[in-house]
């Protein structure tokens, strides 16, 4: 079964999810096209080769690029560019990004920024990538300063998610990715943990009707979200596309104390902990919530707890994109589905609430 979702921002892109959907390539590629860059990870050689069969008639370069996060840094950035431009890439050439959210963050940044800005397709080769990364337009690369602090919105044509490629997904990268899809159930459809909470084992086989579903079920959540503010400028005062930072406060710090050797989803399932304890400790959500936190996470495999000393993370968290000035601001729940913004919480309030992560 296919099933197709819309973004519905101002240039409206679908996103496919299923089997045998790379058939969809050619026509969204479009006509004008005549060259395409494939940036793919080295894992995905295979599959960047085959696409060629798919692009007909087209000049098609394979751009490899490190794998992981260490293709989300500016010499890679430079070296894509230094390719595209030997390649002599045009306006109505296409870049597209094969590979897991690390690769499709670097590829749509490639894409935003040569000549201001050339069509782009992702092809998610992640569970993350699928449900998270490859929508929404949100591309760029880490600095030494921390995570994601240069990139671009820049949305993809479509997106074409492939179930057949999670296959071979090593069994802590499915469960990275569902990080972000217990995410999407904490801030905005609950039936996503109910599921999760049904079958935590079943989770992982990637090949099975319930991954189909949590994965759709999280791509319509960010869908949604993103379609109501691309920008994440929270229109009329609303949490709006903040909310899907949930947990990513502390767990973009985590990442960057860990020189990125922790997977994006495992610090995304610490910094959840956090912001729920947080919520907890100023009154927001109930000692129920809190737990069940804890309890989805750890049924699928994910961390919960953190030993890190406390002011390390307070220094990274200085540089996350959400805070104004110098106040930090977390998004928190003020009920299961319910996202708000705490800004400027007390050092105090922020340590007690690390210090109940110990193992
Ligand atoms: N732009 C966004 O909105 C957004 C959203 C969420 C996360 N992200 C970013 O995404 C990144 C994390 O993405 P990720 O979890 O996909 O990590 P990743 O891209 O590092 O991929 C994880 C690993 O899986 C391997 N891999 C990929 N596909 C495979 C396959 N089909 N079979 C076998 N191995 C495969 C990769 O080679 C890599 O080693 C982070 O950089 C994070 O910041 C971006
Ligand atoms: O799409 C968004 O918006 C998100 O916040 C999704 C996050 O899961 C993702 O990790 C994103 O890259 C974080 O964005 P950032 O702006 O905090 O770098
Ligand atoms: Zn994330």
């Amino acid at each position: 079964m296919t099933t197709r979702l819309t973004v519905a921002t101002g240039a409206p892109y679908d996103v496919v999810i299923g089997h045998g959907v790379l058939s969809e390539l050619r026509g969204l590629v479009g006509t004008d096209a005549r060259r395409v860059a494939v940036v793919h990870s080295p894992t995905l050689q295979d599959r960047a080769e085959a696409l060629r069969s798919e692009l007909t008639e087209l000049d098609v370069h394979l751009l490899e690029v490190p794998d992981g996060e260490a293709a989300k840094n500016a010499d890679v950035l430079t070296s894509c560019w230094r390719t595209l431009g030997e390649a002599g890439f045009t306006r109505s050439d296409v870049v597209i990004g094969l590979g897991g959210g690390a690769t499709t963050d670097l590829a749509g940044f490639v894409a935003a920024s040569w000549l201001r800005g050339v069509r782009f397709v992702n092809l998610p080769t992640t569970v993350l990538g699928m449900v998270d990364a490859a929508v929404g337009g949100k591309t760029g690369i880490n600095t030494e300063a921390g995570k994601n602090l240069v990139g671009a919105f820049h949305e993809p044509a479509g997106v074409l998610c492939e179930l057949d490629v999670l296959a071979t997904l090593p069994p802590e990268e499915v469960r990275s990715g569902l990080a972000e899809v217990a995410k999407c159930g904490f801030i905005a459809d609950p039936t996503i943990l109910e599921l999760i909470e049904a079958a935590p084992e079943a989770v992982a086989d990637t090949a099975s009707p319930l991954v189909a579903e949590l994965i759709t079920k999280g791509i319509a959540v960010k869908a949604a979200v993103v379609a109501g503010d691309l920008k994440e400028t929270g229109p009329g005062g609303s949490v709006g596309r903040e909310a899907l930072n949930y947990g990513h406060t502390l767990g973009h710090a985590l990442e960057r104390v860990n020189s990125f050797g922790i997977r994006h989803g495992e610090a995304i399932s610490v910094g959840m902990v956090f912001v729920a304890e947080l919520a907890h400790r100023s009154g927001r959500i109930d000692a129920d919530l809190l737990e069940r936190h804890r309890s989805v996470l750890r049924s699928l495999g994910l961390p919960t707890t953190d030993e890190t000393p406390f002011d390390t993370l307070l220094e990274a968290m200085r540089l996350d994109k959400k805070t104004r000035g110098t106040q930090l601001r977390f998004v928190v729940l003020d009920d299961l589905a319910r996202p708000a913004v705490l800004a400027g919480p007390d050092d105090d309030l922020l340590r007690e609430a690390h210090a109940a992560l110990r193992p």
